[in-house]
């Protein structure tokens, strides 16, 4: 069973807690990775996803069966101040689409053989523009948390958390600037495609929402001031399944920030995640180098809704499919090297 949290020291709590990858599965799969009828290495990359993989599933030898996509919808205060190409109602007509089937990540998700869920958070009452305010009270960011933290499937076996929130890029960029420092400039981008002008205002309200919550606690207070739901469930999510030992594939950029404010509070907190893709999101190269993270994929994708982390499922089923069907040299017959 999953233990529950009412508050934020207790979230934090049970992530510190968490225990790490079964090293004997780990190393079990090391050694079978080794006797696999390929050159060493010549699977790249693969070798060490399915190795990572096989660790945090306590499996030398494990299949993917049932992946999880969820996908969290959040409003947000800030959409006042003009930061985004789109209207804010989009959101909320965008989650009927998601219902409906009709989205991009509805067709990714089944391509990939993944259940997909969607979890619309308070959409008619948007957080507060955090240029004036914390986006969220402590009470509202321990909600959102608990509704990420709930929405995951102890039964899946791989995890791809998602979002969907006009205006969520500027939470996103002011929390990367508030995590890592640098020009709100360094970390602010176009999002659903805003002009100059649009750039510029954004940059603005970036940095006024850093200046007037710099300072003030952990990656945990950064998600609560400047963050939104949706970011704070897709904390709760990646959360919950480091607990359970699923393993998670990362998003775009908002993704990125919201886990970014785990890492920061909890070291370790996502050594169960890796980056599903790099987002043509300008900083979003930036963002995972600070955490470590290489992306499987790169293709111009600023899409966000977990379209990037699903088509990733595809290459880690690849490399587990690999790992553990694959023959060995001795059971092939084949000369070793
Ligand atoms: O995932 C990304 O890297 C990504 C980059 C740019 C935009 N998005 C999506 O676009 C929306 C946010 O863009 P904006 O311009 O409204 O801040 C939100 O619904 C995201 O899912 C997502
Ligand atoms: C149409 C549309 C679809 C999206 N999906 C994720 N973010 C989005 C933003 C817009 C504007």
């Amino acid at each position: 069973m999953l233990p529950q949290f009412d508050d934020l020291s207790r979230f934090r709590a049970l992530l510190s807690e968490a225990l790490g990858p079964d090293m004997a599965a780990r190393t079990g799969a090391e050694d079978r990775n080794g006797q696999l009828t390929k050159p060493p290495g010549a699977l790249g990359r693969l070798e060490d996803l399915a190795i990572w993989y096989a660790g945090w599933r306590g499996d030398a030898r494990p299949e993917i069966k049932a992946p999880q996509v969820i996908v969290f919808a959040g409003n947000h205060g800030v959409t006042a101040q003009g930061v985004s190409a789109f209207p804010a109602e989009v959101t909320v007509q965008m989650v009927a689409n998601f219902q409906a089937g009709g989205a991009a990540i509805n067709q990714l998700a089944r391509a990939a053989g993944a259940r997909m869920d969607v979890h619309a958070l308070d959409l008619d009452r948007p957080t507060a523009d955090f240029t004036q305010s914390p986006a969220m009270s402590e009470e509202e960011v321990v909600a959102a948390l608990r509704a990420g933290w709930r929405a995951v499937d102890p039964a899946a076996d791989l995890l791809v958390v998602g979002e969907m929130g006009i205006g969520n890029t500027t939470p996103a960029a002011a929390i990367a600037c508030a995590l890592y420092g640098g020009d709100a400039a360094d970390w602010t981008g176009r999002g659903t495609g805003v002009d100059d002008a649009g750039l510029a205002n954004k940059i603005r309200v970036v940095r006024e929402g850093v200046a007037l919550h710099a300072g003030q606690g952990d990656g945990l207070d950064v998600l609560r001031r400047l963050g939104g739901r949706e970011l704070a469930a897709m904390a709760g999510a990646i959360a919950a399944a480091r607990v359970l030992r699923i393993p998670v594939i990362l998003d775009g950029f908002i993704c990125t920030a919201a886990a970014a404010c785990l890492d920061a509070s909890i070291a370790g907190a996502l050594d169960h995640a890796v980056a599903g893709h790099q987002s043509a999101e300008g900083a979003h190269g930036a963002l995972l180098e600070r955490l470590g993270k290489q992306p499987l994929l790169s293709l111009g994708l600023r899409l966000g809704e977990g379209s990037g982390g699903a088509l990733a499922i595809q290459i880690l089923k690849g490399a587990v499919a690999c790992h553990s069907g694959m023959a060995t040299f001795a059971e092939a017959g084949v000369a070793e090297g």
